[in-house]
């Protein structure tokens, strides 16, 4: 693929950046040498530098080193980013994809002051084991660098293009998604103690069951109702147990939480 021999920066090796460093060097598509990593602890990222990535504490290093350069780091944090690298940014040269819930692309070109190209990207944790679901906007990019970026990240999962405005919607439905069916596994597996499993073997089965569900919707391409249908038998002890969780409010708490999350993410970046 094109971007197999370009260099990356990724600019905030915390859990977002991290996990995608690990994703693009497990895909295969992409050695560890190939990426810098700067954090302003170096410390926290020491053994890194073991798997053989590169890592700085100096942004602007990282910049002059990379065609591509990944903004990783908390929307509160971004500014002050940007005004360290802002003379390195070359137009000419770079492809800017930032990561930052809230932030807009002219949000960051106005900050650097310059016309450089920038994708976001919204990807999930689940980056680093190659199933993540990343979604992809831009205002200024080429449609050239825009499939460049999808094509780096479905090396790391599932993407989609979709127009920048949903971008804080897709951040809440996917990105923070993650944590909410995570919890929700966690619910199950905490139930299944509570009617005779061991705490990791409830776990276990949690998880294989969620990923079979999430399975039988992607491949079969099916509605989740239909899946439903075929599990509550008339009488039966699965609709006793979905009609219970509803009346509890179990859907309306994942709207709910799904929509305050957009909300929140709309709010994260204060352009001072
Ligand atoms: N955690 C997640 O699942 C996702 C996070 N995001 C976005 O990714 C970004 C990062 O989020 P997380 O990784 O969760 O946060 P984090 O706090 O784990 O990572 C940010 C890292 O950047 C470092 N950093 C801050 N300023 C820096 C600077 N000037 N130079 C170098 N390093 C610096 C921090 O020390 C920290 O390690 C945020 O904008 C977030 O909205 C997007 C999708 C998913
Ligand atoms: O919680 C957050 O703000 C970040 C953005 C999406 C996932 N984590």
């Amino acid at each position: 693929m094109g971007t197999q021999n370009e260099s990356i920066a990724i600019l905030g090796g915390g859990n977002i950046g991290l996990s995608l460093a690990k994703g693009l060097v497990k895909s295969g598509k992409y050695e560890a040498g190939q990426i810098i990593i700067t954090r302003r602890n170096l410390r926290a990222i020491a053994e890194l530098a073991e798997e053989g990535y590169q890592i700085t504490d100096d942004n602007v290093k990282a910049v002059r080193y990379a065609s591509i350069v990944v903004l990783a780091v908390l929307p509160q944090q971004l500014n002050i980013l940007l005004d360290a690298i802002q003379e390195v940014v070359d137009p000419a040269k770079h492809l800017l994809i930032s990561v930052a819930s809230g932030v807009n692309v002219s949000d960051i070109t106005n900050r650097l002051g310059k016309d450089v190209q920038v994708v976001r990207a919204m990807p999930n944790t689940a980056i680093a084991i190659q199933e993540s679901m990343t979604c992809i906007a831009s205002q200024n990019a080429s449609s050239e660098n825009i499939t460049k970026v999808i094509e780096l990240f479905n090396t790391v999962g599932e993407t989609v293009q979709i127009h920048e405005e949903l971008m804080t919607s897709a951040t809440a439905l996917c990105a923070c998604g993650i944590a909410f069916f995570l919890r929700a596994i966690r619910a199950a597996s905490q139930g299944g103690i509570e009617i005779g499993f061991h705490a990791a073997e409830a776990l276990h089965m949690a998880a294989q069951t969620a990923k079979g569900a999430a399975e039988l919707l992607l491949t079969n391409k099916s509605h989740p109702e239909n899946e439903i249908d075929k599990v509550t038998s008339p009488k039966g002890c699965t609709i006793a147990g979905l009609n219970e969780m509803e009346h509890s409010g179990f859907s309306s708490a994942l709207i709910k939480g799904i929509r305050q999350s957009s909300i929140k993410a709309g709010n994260l970046y204060v352009n001072d």
